[in-house]
């Protein structure tokens, strides 16, 4: 089997890893986070999103963050914007603190797009024309992010014709790349190349990545199948933090550490310490008073405290 010899990983810990989280976390512990994912070798980082406060309270102080944030030359900051009115806080800011890259997010599942954005998914599409163009106009990379492509907490099983659809829908309003979801952590490694096959209709290899939950433990298995397909863009979050607002009882992303112990191990590049990795994961976990989510963070501090 010939797998990529590099990966590029986003972490979405910032984001996608504390949106669900139930304590307030303060803004300085995120900025802190971010700090320490650059310092491990991180060359794109989730950092937060502009959504309504009322939906998702964790992610209220957006614009403190990214004015918190010290750039490091050579990553990309992104951040989640579903629509204009998000788009527009984005970049109210000074240009040096708006994001490398906005995300709109849809969902290839009906029902998990009402209930996420509060629209169809044909509806989310007209919101995010004007959010695509005028990212680009301004030279803001747009990427989407695709939910629910293998399996949906409301629907059940989603068919890779609808993960097509959304792809289509997506590349029609210049949607750069794109993310297969698998939210709720139900994928196995068939049913998420199925998913990455409609996807790459309408996506060039390079443009597509593999976002897995790990609910049902199937996100390392499910990343070695979009690797054997050449898929070599990864979403993960440190400590695997996580869960989805709108998805009860999903889990987090696949923790970093786990995909790059596993990636490392098999020669593929990533640029990241795993150490400092470790460090940051440990940092997060720590704050919200727990232990990092990731069975090799746990090996791992286990062999250094010996
Ligand atoms: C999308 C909306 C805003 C639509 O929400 P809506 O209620 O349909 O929007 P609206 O335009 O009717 O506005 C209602 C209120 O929200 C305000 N509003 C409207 N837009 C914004 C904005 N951008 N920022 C701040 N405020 C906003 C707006 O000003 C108004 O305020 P009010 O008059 O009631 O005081 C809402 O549904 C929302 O915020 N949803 C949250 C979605 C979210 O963050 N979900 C989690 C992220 S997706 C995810 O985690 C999946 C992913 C990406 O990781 C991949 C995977 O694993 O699947």
């Amino acid at each position: 089997m010939k797998y990529p010899t590099k990966v590029r990983i986003v972490d979405v810990g910032p984001r996608d890893g504390l949106q669900n989280e139930k304590q307030p976390v303060p803004a300085e512990v995120k900025i802190s986070l971010v700090h320490r994912l650059q310092d491990a070798g991180l060359k794109e980082i989730e950092v937060t999103s502009f959504v309504s406060p009322k939906w998702v309270p964790q992610m209220a102080d957006n614009a403190e963050v990214m004015h918190g944030i010290r750039r490091q030359p050579g990553v990309r900051y992104s951040v989640l914007t579903p629509n204009m009115k998000g788009f527009e806080a984005a970049i109210a800011a000074p240009r040096e603190e708006w994001p490398d890259e906005i995300v709109v997010f849809g969902a290839a599942s009906e029902a998990f797009s009402q209930k996420n954005i509060n629209c169809s998914i044909a509806e989310s599409i007209e919101r995010f024309a004007p959010v695509a163009e005028a990212a680009r106009a301004k030279g803001i990379q747009v990427r989407g992010a695709m939910s629910c492509t293998v399996g949906c907490p409301y629907e059940g099983d989603i068919s890779p014709d609808k993960v097509d659809y959304l792809a289509r829908l997506m590349k029609g309003i210049g949607v750069q790349r794109v993310d297969v979801a698998d939210t709720i952590g139900v994928g196995t490694p068939r049913k998420v190349q199925r998913a990455i096959e409609a996807t790459l209709a309408h996506f060039g290899i390079d443009d597509v990545s593999g976002h897995f939950h790990d609910t049902y433990g199937q996100a390392l298995a499910n990343t070695l199948a979009a690797l054997e397909m050449g898929v070599w863009n990864f979403q993960s979050s440190v400590a695997g933090l996580g869960g989805c607002p709108y998805a009860k009882g999903a889990t987090g992303n696949v923790a970093t550490e786990d995909v790059v112990y596993m990636l490392h191990g098999m020669g593929i590049e990533t640029g990241i310490d795993l150490d400092r990795l470790i460090d940051a994961g440990a940092y997060i976990s720590e704050a919200l008073g727990r232990e990092p989510n990731s069975r090799a963070s746990k090996a791992i501090r286990t062999k250094r405290a010996a």
